[in-house]
C-alpha cells in the first residue's frame, strides 16, 4: 500500500507531504507554502482532497491530491470561526468545522467538484468547541464542547442541517473537557479524550432504547504521574483492535488494547514520545504511528507490535510547531 503522511505546521505556514514507504521510513515529497497558520486537516471521503482549516483569516483551504500524493490549491472558502477541527460526512457532501475560540460548529456544503463553498448553517454557544465527528451510520454529529464538560448530538439532515437528537447532550465528568472522538469500526462504540483530566471515556451508541450511554472511563496517565494533565488526541487501530492517546505535559501515548465487542479498554503500556504531542495518526493498513511534537519540531514514526506496543523507528524534522497529522492511502 502506497501511503502520503501531511503534518500541518502552523508556526511555519507548511504543510509537508512523506512518502510512506513499506517499512514504515518516509522521504520527502513536497513542501507546500499556506497563507495562513495551517491547523486542522482532513482527506475527503473519495480521496481526491486535502481541506485544510487556516488562521487568522478563518477558512478552509481545498487541495487536490495528485496521484503521487502532491498538493495542488484548487479552492477556498470562509470560515465563521478559528478552526480547531474540521471533517467530512461520511459521503463528503459536507464539511463541519468546529470552533474552540468562537464557541461554535458550521457545516459548509461540498460542492460537486469537491470544492467547500460558504457555511449555511452555524451553532453557536458551544464553548471550547473541539470537534465534530459523524458516526459510522452518517446520521449524528458529536460535538464536545470542552468547557461544558459535554458532547452535544445532531441529527444529520439530507440538506445538511443539523438539529439537536432528541438525547441532546452526553455529560462528560465535571472537569474532563471532552475533545476529540474516534468510532470502532462495527459502530457500537465510540471513544472520546477528555483534556483536562487525561481520561478516556468509551460510549455505547446501539442501545436498544436509542440512547447513547457511557459504559467506562479510564485514567490514561502512568500510575505516578503528578504533573498537570493535557490530553489531546486519539485514534483507533483499522481493525478496532488498539486504541492511542496522547497527553502533552507528559509528552506520552498511552497504548490501550480493545474488547472484541470494543466495549472495554485496558492499558497496555506508555510509551514516551515526542514534546508536547497534539497530534498524531494511525497507517491505514494499522502497522505504524506518527506522532507530531509540538515543540520538538519534528514527527516520529512507530511500529505497532505484540499488544499494540509502538517500537521507534524513525524521527524527521519538519516545520514549525507540527500539530495535525493526516495519512493517506494512494489508489
Ligand atoms: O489544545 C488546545 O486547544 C485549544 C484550541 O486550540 P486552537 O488551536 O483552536 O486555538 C486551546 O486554546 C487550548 O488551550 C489547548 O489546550
Amino acid at each position: 500500500m502506497k501511503q502520503i503522511v501531511y503534518t500541518a505546521s502552523p508556526e511555519s505556514q507548511q504543510i509537508h507531504a512523506w512518502q510512506m514507504q513499506e517499512d514504515g521510513a518516509l522521504t520527502l515529497l513536497q513542501v507546500t507554502d499556506v497563507a495562513g497558520q495551517v491547523q486542522p486537516m482532513v482527506v475527503s471521503p473519495k480521496k481526491d482532497f486535502l481541506y485544510v482549516g487556516v488562521r487568522p483569516n478563518f477558512r478552509v483551504l481545498a487541495y487536490k491530491i495528485a496521484a503521487d500524493g502532491s498538493l495542488t490549491l484548487a479552492g477556498e472558502a470562509p470560515l465563521p470561526g478559528s478552526p480547531t477541527h474540521i471533517s467530512t460526512d461520511r459521503h463528503g457532501r459536507f464539511l463541519f468545522s468546529g470552533s474552540y475560540g468562537d464557541a461554535c460548529v458550521s457545516v459548509s456544503p461540498i460542492n460537486s467538484d469537491g470544492l467547500p463553498q460558504a457555511p449555511i448553517q452555524v451553532i453557536n454557544g458551544l464553548d471550547g468547541c473541539h470537534s465534530a465527528n459523524i458516526d459510522l451510520d452518517n446520521q449524528t454529529l458529536f460535538v464536545p464542547a470542552l468547557k461544558q464538560d459535554r458532547i452535544c448530538l445532531y441529527q444529520l439532515g439530507q440538506d445538511g442541517q443539523l438539529t439537536p437528537r432528541q438525547q441532546t447532550q452526553l455529560d462528560a465528568e465535571e472537569g474532563a473537557g471532552p475533545r476529540h472522538m474516534a468510532f470502532h469500526p462495527n459502530g457500537n462504540y465510540a471513544y472520546v479524550v477528555n483534556e483536562l483530566n487525561s481520561t478516556v471515556d468509551v460510549y455505547a451508541l446501539k442501545n436498544a432504547n436509542g440512547a447513547v450511554t457511557r459504559v467506562q472511563s479510564l485514567d490514561m496517565m502512568p500510575p505516578d504521574f503528578s504533573g498537570t494533565r493535557w490530553a489531546a488526541d486519539i485514534h483507533l487501530t483499522p481493525d478496532g483492535r488498539h486504541l492511542y492517546a496522547c497527553d502533552r505535559t507528559s509528552s506520552t501515548i498511552t497504548v490501550f488494547s480493545v474488547s472484541d465487542a470494543g466495549d472495554t479498554l485496558s492499558i497496555e503500556g506508555f510509551q514516551a514520545t515526542e514534546t508536547q504531542p497534539r497530534g498524531f495518526n494511525i497507517d491505514n493498513s494499522g502497522r505504524f504511528v506518527v506522532a507530531a511534537g509540538q515543540k520538538s519540531h519534528h514527527i516520529e514514526v512507530y511500529d505497532i507490535g505484540e499488544r499494540g506496543l509502538l517500537r521507534p523507528l524513525a524521527r524527521y524534522a519538519v516545520g514549525q510547531g507540527p500539530m495535525w497529522v493526516v495519512i493517506h492511502a494512494l489508489a
